[in-house]
């Protein structure tokens, strides 16, 4: 049996091409492109995937004849129940020319005359800034008593303050113990037990039909012991316990935090500990204003350093410290922001989802520490692109600032990755054709719509003259609107695209991820490692070269293949290296299509679709153009 990449396992298998190298070697190069250093590797570590939405799925796959999953103990019940299992159908609210017209506004381009045909099945939702599909650990849970006020108590999960009821009590930076409810000195140990969302509007409402029965806080939430909420389970040490008062956290110590350079352990040694148990954390009480210092930093009190332990638990991690830096030396991304948890994280940063204090938005803010020229010319890329672009889907962008070793990109919340989409709906059975769905589990019409935006935005794209360079399933967010049951698709990560200039020559260099990489650049990789070995000048006719539009289709071709099968093609996971040489050997034999496996039984125009846009010799790709307008999407 041959090894094979997991699909995880691919993620982090990003490589990017040396630049250096090849412009030397080549008469042009991309003016965006200097600072790429030779050879790049992504420790993309794996954050998304969704393990309760894997477990309600394995569930409902394993279960006794059930088609369902158990989502009783989930706060977002309905909306997984009609994730899971509702597909959207024919209540699209947008047709095709709805689609062309948003475009044709966003970017004052002409669609082809043939695109302009109506097609129900390029829906679209509103906007909608909930991310239904990656409910974490630190599923969002709001709880307020008269005895346990939120101000006071919602540091217990990263996400209570960024759904508590107002934004004044909410806001970050306002947030510390009020002296006058600070209890007194002990070291009793209360056990905070978050109720689900339905079981605390129940408390909530109980308790404001009964105000004279006023619970006290700990009666009210520590509860009996449920092991389904054991990982929203938070301890507290509190100094005390005053009857008939007003449980906060303990009062302010006086020291600062000190960030020293060599390590970022002193967060967790002094200040918090995390118990063997993941789903468990001890916090300790001490707590600090905000504070001036005259370094510029400031101390972090309880609920900043809280929010850092919950995204990051893990001591040893970089990004944790540059997290800690960032909240100490940026009085914006404090201010303004309500940080919540990790959306996800790459080669350049991570992303976490925040809300913006003044009007409550639901963003998304991609900090990338400014270590390196790689990162910071990726930045600056994505910058650029973003800032430019206005399309229904294309992430868009919001706003950026800086603080000193950090940048912050600030865009919508862009919802799950289709990476995860894709993954939450695999059956465990593999590729099978069942009541409509694909081998992937995905109804036709759902890849359909989703891969129909996408297209949308890529032709946008290449319309104003931008090679996305690294189209991938990751680089896809996917939201959901449960009331009109439809999704919206945007393409995101624009730290590998490149303008191509009025005039320039084709001089595409690939820096995706590696084995998304097109059949033709192997030609150019093959060329460069000859030229390393034996110093030997190459023909400028030997490159293949062209402005990269080739690529991106591909790429997108790979995309809907993985909608379709569930996986990317196996030829392409393979991990021995003599087998992937064979079938990049053989490939290079072939025009057409070069992979062995194709579903059965899919519609013929699907399959025209895929051949075409996966076509071995990129002069036998279609265009995006010609995507959008293809039979099979065009049709229904
Ligand atoms: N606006 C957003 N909303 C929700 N999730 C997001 C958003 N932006 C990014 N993410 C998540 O964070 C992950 C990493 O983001 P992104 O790909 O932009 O980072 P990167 O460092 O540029 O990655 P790469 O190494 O692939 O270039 C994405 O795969 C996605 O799952």
């Amino acid at each position: 049996m041959t090894a094979m990449l997991t699909r995880h396992e691919q993620r982090r298998n990003v490589l990017v091409f040396p630049t250096d190298f090849y412009r030397k070697h080549t008469e042009s190069s991309s003016s965006d492109s200097n600072s790429m250093p030779n050879l790049i590797h992504n420790n993309n570590s794996n954050i998304n995937t969704n393990k309760y939405l894997h477990s309600l799925k394995l569930q409902s796959l394993q279960g006794k004849g059930k088609t369902r999953p158990n989502t009783r103990q989930h706060p977002f019940q309905p909306q997984l129940q009609q994730l899971l299992f509702q597909q959207p159908s024919e209540r699209f609210p947008r047709t095709h020319q709805d689609h062309v017209d948003a475009s044709r506004t966003a970017f004052g381009q002409e669609y082809p005359a043939h695109s302009l045909t109506t097609n129900t099945l390029t829906n679209t939702i509103r906007p909608l800034d909930i991310n239904l599909l990656t409910p974490t650990s630190a599923a969002p849970e709001t709880f307020s008593s008269p005895s346990f006020p939120s101000s006071s108590c919602s540091t217990t999960s990263s996400t209570s303050h960024l759904h508590s009821d107002t934004l004044a009590t909410s806001k970050a930076s306002t947030i510390s113990a009020n002296p006058s409810t600070t209890t007194p000195n002990t070291n009793t140990k209360v056990v905070i037990r978050i109720p689900t969302l339905a079981t605390f509007m129940k408390k909530r409402k109980a308790t404001s039909d009964h105000t004279a029965a006023e619970p006290s806080a700990v009666s009210e939430l520590s509860g009996a012991p449920n092991p389904d909420q054991k990982r929203l389970k938070i301890r507290l040490k509190l100094r005390s316990l005053p009857k008939e008062q007003p449980v906060t956290i303990a009062e302010p110590k006086p020291e600062p935090i000190v960030i020293s350079d060599d390590s970022d352990d002193d967060l967790t040694s002094t200040e918090s500990t995390l118990s063997q148990d993941d789903d468990e954390m001890d916090i300790d009480e001490e707590s600090s204003d905000y504070a001036s210092s005259s370094s510029g930093r400031v101390k972090l009190d309880h609920q900043l350093r809280h929010v850092l332990n919950t995204i990051f638990p893990k001591r040893d991690d970089k990004n944790r410290a540059a997290l800690k830096s960032a909240f100490e030396l940026c009085s914006q991304l404090r201010d303004d922001y309500i940080v919540g948890r990790l959306l996800g994280s790459g080669s350049s940063g991570f992303v976490l989802s925040a809300k913006r204090v003044f009007d409550g938005r639901e963003v998304a803010i991609k900090v990338i520490p400014s270590d390196n020229k790689y990162t910071e010319s990726k930045f600056r890329r994505e910058l650029d692109i973003l800032n430019a672009l206005t399309h229904e889907n294309i992430l868009g962008f919001v706003e950026y600032f800086e603080s000193p070793g950090c940048k912050f990109l600030v865009t919508e919340m862009g919802g799950s990755s289709l990476f995860d989409f894709i993954e939450m709906h695999k059956s465990p059975q593999g590729a099978a054709l069942k009541g409509g769905h694909l081998g992937s589990g995905i109804q036709e019409s759902v890849v359909r719509s989703i891969f129909m935006q996408l297209s949308l935005a890529l032709y946008a794209l290449h319309q104003n003259r931008i090679v996305h360079g690294d189209i991938k399933d990751e680089n896809a967010l996917i939201t959901v609107d449960h009331h009109t049951n439809t999704y919206r698709a945007r393409i995101c990560d624009f730290g590998h695209s490149k303008r191509i200039k009025e005039g320039s020559l084709p001089s595409f260099t690939f820096y995706g991820t590696t084995i998304l990489a097109p059949p033709e650049m192997d030609a150019n990789n093959a060329l460069r490692e000859k030229m390393k070995r034996s110093d030997l000048q190459v023909e400028h006719d030997d490159w293949t070269r062209y402005y990269g539009y080739e690529a991106d289709v591909f790429a997108m071709g790979l995309m809907l293949y993985t909608l379709i099968h569930g996986d990317l093609p196996s030829e392409l996971m393979e991990r021995e290296p003599k087998l992937l040489a064979a079938y990049k050997r053989r490939r290079r034999s072939v025009k057409t299509f070069p992979f062995a496996v194709l579903q059965k039984n899919i519609d013929e125009d699907l399959k025209d679709l895929l051949k075409r846009m996966l076509a071995v010799a990129p002069s036998r790709r279609i265009t995006m153009a010609e995507v959008i307008n293809h039979p099979w999407l065009t049709k229904g």
